[in-house]
């Protein structure tokens, strides 16, 4: 009896005693000092030099990234590099990339402030689409691209996209089949008139000069903006690159009259407000409504250009692509075993829709673009942050090492082996989550969806009708870790079928 009293007195006492201690938690919890980012540890960084910084260690490699790599297995998956007069950090491994595009998406939506980028964009890096800072501008004009860059499954935009793909695909047939130019113009020809169809609703013969001299000056400028410079971050040395940057000033005026004499012509001033009919409509509306437009007129100009342009990064993906199928005849032939299963005995051309059903074709693509391991653009924090604990300070330049998530050998199977079937699973496209080549989070690649459209509607049009086969002594070795090549590249003979 007695002994049944003292334990339940003892437990009462018990559960005073730890109600009161989680009381005291509870009260110093919400009375601690919050934990601020400086208080918290500076991420591992290796010596560095004088004036240079850490720049000698991205020397040697055939992409910089790898450098990045290798950094990650002395140091850790964050490290801290001063490249020059520039404070940075190299960011490895899935969860850590997610947490900049991603979770603190809002805190690295800014871009570096290279100088080059200043002189390339008419003094002014805002004035890019994709080297410009956050703003309520950038929002904007993302939000007023989507329509064209991402429409709808279904919708009239996305059919009407399909329809100038099939068409500019067997123009692009034709001129192979019969006197073909080089390689490179007669996909960069067919890209460009896609894109000034579908964004501007004009396009031009491929004996226009004017339209021939702009492709010309968007890919130079291509090459140019992927080419990395130790000007970047040494300053000191951009007087070396004054004539170029200057000839790359000049390109770009003359892109900017064509646009302005042949592709806007009267429409900014004809303009009668009605739901706009291209990019060009919906630019020239924004800026007209004075209520709330936040893009002047000579900003929407630079906004139009830049998405034209896109038209270079997907010929020169294409050019790489059909490098890649060149010297693999055995993926070749699996393709064009769905686009004949597809296409059935009348041979009719493939069109985007048939996608679905093609899922090999589909994955070549992807495969391409992996290996390929284009840089993710990098970031910049616009505020004092944090990434897996470690202290990141306002204006850090901060590079995401997607090369390691498309090459690792721990992420995939031989990850050199151009192997398309590792994006099928059960007939379907599978994309593993740290395949991440169009970046992430609000500053996200705003051409992906239109890459894999035109990719596939050109890749599945000319393996119909072609096998694409080496040229003498012509070497294959695809240059990786950028999606630009030089203006007189790869050379295929396209052998009838
Ligand atoms: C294979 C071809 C391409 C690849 C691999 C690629 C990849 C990328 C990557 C990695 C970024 C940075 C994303 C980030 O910071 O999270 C980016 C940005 C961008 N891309 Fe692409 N891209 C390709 C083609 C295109 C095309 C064809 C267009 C135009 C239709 C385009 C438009 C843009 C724009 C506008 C941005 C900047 C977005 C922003 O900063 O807000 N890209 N791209």
């Amino acid at each position: 009896m007695y002994q049944y009293l003292y334990f339940t007195t003892f437990s009462t006492y018990l559960i005073t005693i730890l109600f009161i201690i989680l009381i005291i938690i509870i009260i110093e919890q919400l009375y601690k000092k919050p934990t601020t980012y400086s208080d918290l540890p500076e991420p591992p960084s290796p010596k560095s030099l004088p004036i240079i910084g850490h720049l000698h260690l991205l020397g040697g490699y055939e992409v910089p990234y790898q450098a990045f790599t290798n950094l990650a297995k002395k140091y850790g998956n964050i490290i801290k590099l001063k490249l020059g007069n520039v404070n940075s950090v190299v960011i490895n491994g899935q969860e850590n990339i997610r947490e900049v595009l991603v979770t603190k998406g809002h805190h690295f939506d800014s871009r570096p402030n290279f100088e080059r980028y200043q002189q390339l964009f008419g003094g002014d890096k805002q004035n890019s689409l994709a080297f410009c800072d956050w703003s309520e501008t950038q929002r904007v004009r993302r939000e007023m691209l989507k329509t064209y860059t991402f429409p709808r499954a279904c919708s009239n935009k996305f059919s009407a996209l399909e329809d100038i793909i099939s068409h500019e695909t067997s123009q692009l047939v034709t001129r192979l089949a019969n006197s073909p130019r080089e390689t490179k113009n007669e996909i960069l020809y067919s890209c460009a008139n896609i894109f000034s169809k579908h964004f501007c609703s004009k396009s031009f013969a491929i004996d226009h000069p004017a339209f021939a001299c702009m492709i010309e000056n968007f890919d130079e400028i291509f090459y140019e903006v992927n080419q990395g410079y130790a000007a970047d971050f040494l300053p000191f040395l951009l007087p070396l690159h004054y004539t170029r940057l200057g000839k790359m000033s000049e390109l770009a005026h003359d892109i900017r009259n064509f646009l302005i004499d042949e592709v806007i012509e009267g429409r900014y001033d004809n303009y009668v407000d009605e739901e706009p009919c291209d990019y060009v409509e919906s630019l020239i509306q924004h800026v007209k409504n004075e209520e709330s437009a936040c893009i002047s007129w000579e900003n929407a100009l630079f906004a139009l250009e830049d998405i034209i342009g896109g038209h270079s990064a997907v010929g020169n993906f294409l050019m790489k692509l059909l490098a890649y199928l060149v010297t693999r005849s055995e993926v070749q032939t699996e393709i064009q075993r769905e686009i004949d299963a597809c296409a059935g005995s009348e041979r009719r051309p493939i069109s985007i829709s048939d996608r679905g059903s093609m899922p090999y074709t589909e994955a070549a693509i992807l495969e391409a673009i992996r290996l390929i391991a284009s840089p993710i653009v990098p970031r910049a924090a616009n505020q004092e942050t944090s990434i897996n604990g470690y202290r990141i300070p306002k204006g850090t330049l901060v590079f995401l090492n997607n090369y390691d998530l498309s090459m690792s050998e721990k992420l995939w199977e031989e990850p050199d082996a151009f192997k398309p079937e590792r994006f099928i699973v059960n007939n379907h496209i599978i994309k593993p989550e740290h395949f991440l080549p169009f970046g992430g989070g609000r500053r996200s690649c705003m051409g992906f969806k239109m890459v894999q459209m035109i990719s596939f509607g050109v890749v599945s049009g000319l393996l119909q009708n072609f096998s694409i086969m080496p040229v003498d002594n012509e070497c294959y070795k695809i240059p990786i870790g950028s999606l630009a090549l030089p203006k007189s590249t790869f050379q295929f003979k396209f052998v009838s079928r």
